[in-house]
């Protein structure tokens, strides 16, 4: 089903999925769509291999990861978490150079931890790696000495952002 596009997440300066300025980096884009799931769109590179021409597990792991991870953004922007779980099943090789799809959302809320699952789709559809997870919350503060502007940590409208996805 194809859901409209109703905001872009913010991206950062070097994280290995969002930042865009890590020049290994994936540099993917984040956004919620109108049926409360967050998908996200990156290419990944030669650089992302495993097998040659073959995406690393760890990456699509990675991936994965950030896509559950700020699903719980969509309801709230200021919650946010560490991974302590991530379970992940890898069903399709998922190429190198072509743009993929992920999707993920929140399957529990609680005070202290959320999960969520997750999938990467390939082109036709067809799921590649799915993947469940768990975060627990923790005050900003407690993860890492953020500074907004110095992280680059802002959203990036771009001409190619999608008005809706196929998820
Ligand atoms: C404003 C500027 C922002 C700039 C941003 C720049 C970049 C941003 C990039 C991305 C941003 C967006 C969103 C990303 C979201 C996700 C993406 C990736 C996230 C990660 O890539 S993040 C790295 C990997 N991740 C870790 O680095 C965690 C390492 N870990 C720890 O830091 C500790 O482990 C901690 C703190 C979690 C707990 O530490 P602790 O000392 O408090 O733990 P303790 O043992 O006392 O447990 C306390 C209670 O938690 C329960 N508990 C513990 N572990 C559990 C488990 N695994 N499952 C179930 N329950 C568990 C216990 O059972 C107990 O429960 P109870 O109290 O009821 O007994």
């Amino acid at each position: 089903m194809k859901y409209k596009v109703m905001k872009k997440q913010k991206n950062s300066r070097k994280c290995i999925v969002c930042g865009m300025k890590n020049d290994l980096g994936l540099k993917a884009s984040f956004y919620e769509l109108e049926n409360g799931e967050l998908a996200a769109i990156f290419t990944p590179i030669e650089e992302h291999q495993s097998y040659p021409g073959r995406l690393h597990g760890g990456v699509a792991g990675a991936i994965l990861d950030e896509t559950i991870g700020r699903a719980i953004n969509i309801t709230d922007e200021d919650v946010w978490g560490v991974t302590v779980e991530l379970n992940l099943k890898y069903h399709k090789p998922v190429a190198l150079n072509e743009q993929l799809r992920v999707v993920g959302r929140i399957t529990r809320d609680t005070r202290r931890l959320f999960e969520g699952t997750g999938e990467i789709l390939l082109k036709n559809g067809d799921i590649a790696v799915s993947a469940s997870g768990k975060y627990m919350k923790l005050p900003l503060s407690q993860i890492a000495d953020f500074n907004e502007d110095t992280e680059e940590w802002r959203v990036l409208p771009s001409d190619e952002d999608p008005a809706e996805i196929e998820v």
